[in-house]
């Protein structure tokens, strides 16, 4: 008879790479309260989205992480074979998304900044500094992915409609709204006495206050933008989520942004970014048994 193996199994780099993006995700749908997004205290402004799907969807996305950070380790180096490799990958991804939420789009935006940050990571670990993590995918993200079809997507609509960048250029541009924004804030708040969740809920209104999130643009214009970017920032300046001041223009953000039917799901997709990045640059998780 064989005794029971209790040693927990090692995990690898790949799945725990998986693991933190998963863990991301499932932060940032727990986090509330966040204004007109999905959250444990309901669905905000959607209609066809609640707290558990938003975690189905994540865990869904689990394999996904896993086989690009794999590729990032096969590849070895940045260039078209890796690019490539991951956008296969990404729209399996999204297939295995939409199966699960019965054709939902849950994490479309997710699944391109993780999936690159989780290559980037995969790439080369020990440099874990979010800028640097962010400048390989953004590498990455510059390179033509030849197989990618061009759908006439939300995010090409509104760019086209309005001029702004989408989640494409954001990642080109090495996630300037998480490392100049959401990052910061995040250090910022924490160092002022608030509590982790107050510090997420700063670090996603810092974020609002600037991004051109094509979601709220396609769903509300450019009046459900602005109201988006000035609530938050009003938010901030009454002092954050932990103050009696913040809470209230929150809960006033949080209306009028359900009242446009303006949900920030772009917003929503980078605070996962910045937390994915947040564990990455304290290695938790990363390099196991150093903390
Ligand atoms: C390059 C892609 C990201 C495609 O980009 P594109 O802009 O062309 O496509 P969209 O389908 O619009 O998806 C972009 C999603 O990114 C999020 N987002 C929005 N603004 C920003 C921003 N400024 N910066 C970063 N991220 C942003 C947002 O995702 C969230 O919103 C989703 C819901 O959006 P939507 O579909 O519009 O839904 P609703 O309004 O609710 O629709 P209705 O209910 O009204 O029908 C939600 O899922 C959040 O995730 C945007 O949606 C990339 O996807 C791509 O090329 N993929 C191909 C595969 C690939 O190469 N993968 C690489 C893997 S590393
Ligand atoms: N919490 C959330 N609510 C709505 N849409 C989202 N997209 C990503 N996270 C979201």
């Amino acid at each position: 008879m064989h005794a029971f193996n209790l040693q927990p199994k090692k995990l690898s780099l790949a799945e725990r790479l998986a693991d933190m993006a998963v863990d991301a995700l499932i932060d940032e749908a727990d986090l509330s309260p966040k204004p007109a997004l999905v959250d444990r205290r309901g669905n905000g402004a959607h209609t066809d989205l609640h707290l558990g799907l938003m975690h189905a969807s994540a865990l869904s996305l689990w394999p996904a992480f896993k086989e690009m950070a794999e590729a990032a380790i096969d590849c070895g180096e940045i260039g078209l074979p890796l690019r490539e490799a991951l956008g296969r990958i990404g729209r399996e991804g999204e297939a295995a998304m939409l199966a699960t939420t019965d054709g939902v789009n849950t994490h479309r935006g997710a699944i391109w900044a993780l999936g690159l940050l989780v290559a980037a990571t995969a790439l080369e670990p020990e440099s874990n500094v979010a800028g640097a993590v962010t400048l390989r995918a953004a590498r990455l993200a510059l390179l033509n992915d030849r197989f990618a079809p061009q759908p006439l997507s939300h995010g090409a609509q509104v760019a086209q409609r309005y001029g702004v960048r989408g989640a494409r250029e954001e990642a080109q541009l090495a996630f300037p709204a998480v490392t100049g924004l959401g990052l910061p804030q995040l250090i910022r708040s924490r160092a002022a006495g608030a509590g982790e969740q107050n510090a997420r809920l700063d670090a996603l209104l810092a974020i609002m206050t600037r991004l051109a999130d094509t979601c709220v643009l396609y769903r509300a214009g450019e009046a459900g933008l602005q109201a988006m970017q000035q609530g938050a920032k009003a938010v901030l300046d009454a002092g954050g989520s932990a103050s009696l001041g913040g809470r209230r223009q929150l809960h006033a953000l949080d209306q009028q942004l359900i009242a446009l039917n303006a949900s920030p799901g772009g917003a929503a997709d980078l605070l996962a970014a910045c937390l994915f990045l947040d564990r990455i640059e304290r290695g938790d998780g990363l390099f196991p048994g150093v903390c």
